[in-house]
């Protein structure tokens, strides 16, 4: 076989191009991977995951090792996943009972675990006491009340954070806006400062830090400064008015990953080295030099490491306006382009090598108009048949995929050193009629 050739950037790591014009990840043909698992197939490279773990924590705790990296699982969560995480030593943000499950399933350190979510039912307030987990983040003032008593009828004591809101626009796209004042998520400062005296006459709570997440794919590195300005000089506020001294800041995550040939993200690197510079220098200020540093990564730990592979169907022209080239999956296995106007670049993974100079609107096979994967894309002169696939699909796909008309959710696959395994099957009928109970 001759020498491959290069992917672009956002192929997961060690992707190539082989003699036949096809995609290679993790060292498979990915006609093969599609001939033996069937489309829609997500590809997840093990590489990749864990090159991006690794560089988050190189990153962080080379240049302050108390930091903490935190995996967030809603990014993509499955036992597989799960493994590699623990086996990178990252800790594991997970946001419902499901995922705390999922984690635990997987043999995943409950110590490690950073509990989330703005309106935790009591049976998981319950669950994350019993599992041991090291953090639950208090979202509001009914949560704290509704941990305070469980705690105490179980006569434990809880390591709690207070989420908060530094009221920063990260300018991102509005869903994925988190930090603003009328966020659903999180304390407001004063009613933060009233749950921490709250917190303080608790014999069940520990009040060990506070958290923030401004929101998701973030390119401007200024508001990640701007929200830990303000959370920083909250906590020397709370030191000043209540005499505490809080170990650690959660920062969230929000870091942004590249989706198109000509996206610029600022590296890993780049983020750690402007953050924690500034953590240090503003600990310094304030004197908190105690404090330590925690971030959670979702998009940017796995995003990169997948793609998702679709069957060119049909391809429908209306002249002079627009040509559709449908696929097999769609809204359902990727919601994100209906949802945010996300963008993606598709390529044809049988075809690599071809020139893109055909005009094509990528659509799905669900029963909406907005089922649209990628509009005005170019790709080489396609026919049925055809592979198509799509990059940088390793975060908010497949968890939040769903059955929509019917269909099945798709087969996810791992791939490592021209190895595969299947980590999720395919759903079948009897999958969707087990819950159908007539
Ligand atoms: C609390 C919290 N932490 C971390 C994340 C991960 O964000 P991202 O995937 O943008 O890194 C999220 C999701 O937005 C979140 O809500
Ligand atoms: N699901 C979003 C990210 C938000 C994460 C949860 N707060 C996306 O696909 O971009």
């Amino acid at each position: 076989m001759g020498a491959m050739k290069e992917t672009p950037p956002f192929f997961p790591l060690g992707s190539a191009i082989n003699d036949h014009g096809h995609l290679v990840i993790g060292g498979c043909d990915s006609m093969d991977l599609a001939e033996t698992y069937g489309t829609p197939l997500y590809v997840f490279a093990e590489e990749d995951i864990r090159a991006r773990a690794r560089e988050f924590k190189r990153e962080f705790t080379g240049r302050l090792s108390s930091s903490r990296v935190v995996y967030a699982g809603k990014a993509c969560l499955n036992r597989a996943v799960a493994k590699i995480i623990a086996e990178e030593g990252l800790g594991l943000d997970v946001v419902s009972g499901g995922e705390l499950e999922i984690a635990r399933s997987a043999g995943f350190p409950m110590k490690n675990i950073y509990f989330h979510g703005n309106n935790k039912s009591d049976a998981e307030l319950e669950l994350a006491l019993a599992a041991g987990v090291g953090r639950i983040v208090i979202d509001n003032a009914w949560e704290l009340a509704r941990l305070d008593g469980i705690a105490g009828a179980r006569s434990c004591r809880a390591d709690v954070m207070l989420r908060i809101k530094p009221g920063i626009d990260p300018h991102t796209h509005a869903k994925i806006t988190t930090g603003n004042i009328d966020s659903k998520f999180g304390f407001g400062l004063e009613d933060a400062d009233s749950a921490v005296g709250r917190i303080l006459s608790s014999n069940s709570l520990k009040l060990v830090g506070f958290h923030y997440h401004i929101g998701s794919q973030i390119f401007e590195i200024q508001p990640f400064l701007d929200a830990m300005h303000t959370a920083l000089g909250f906590i020397a506020g709370v030191r000043g008015r209540w005499g505490l001294i809080v170990d650690e800041l959660d920062a969230g995550g929000g870091f942004a990953v590249q989706y198109l040939s000509g996206q610029a993200p600022p590296s890993v690197g780049e983020y750690a080295e402007a953050i924690v510079s500034f953590f240090k220098e503003e600990c310094r200020r304030l004197d908190l030099t105690s404090l330590s540093l925690t971030v959670e990564p979702g998009r940017a730990t796995v995003a990169r490491a997948a793609v998702a592979l679709y069957s060119v169907g049909v391809i429908k022209d209306i002249p002079g306006i627009r040509r559709y080239l449908c696929v097999d999956g769609g809204m359902a296995d990727n919601i994100r382009p209906a949802l945010y106007g996300a963008c993606y670049e598709p390529y044809l993974a049988n075809r690599m090598t071809e020139r893109a100079n055909q005009l094509y609107t990528v659509a799905g096979r669900f029963c909406e108009s907005g089922d649209i994967l990628a509009a005005d894309v170019k790709l080489p002169a396609a026919d049925p048949g055809d592979t198509l696939v799509m990059p940088v699909c390793g975060a908010y796909c497949i968890p939040m995929a769903s059955n929509y008309n019917a269909f099945f959710r798709p087969a996810v696959v791992m791939v490592k050193e021209g190895q595969h395994r299947l980590i999720r099957r395919r759903e079948s009928i009897e999958d969707l009629l087990r819950t159908d109970l007539g």
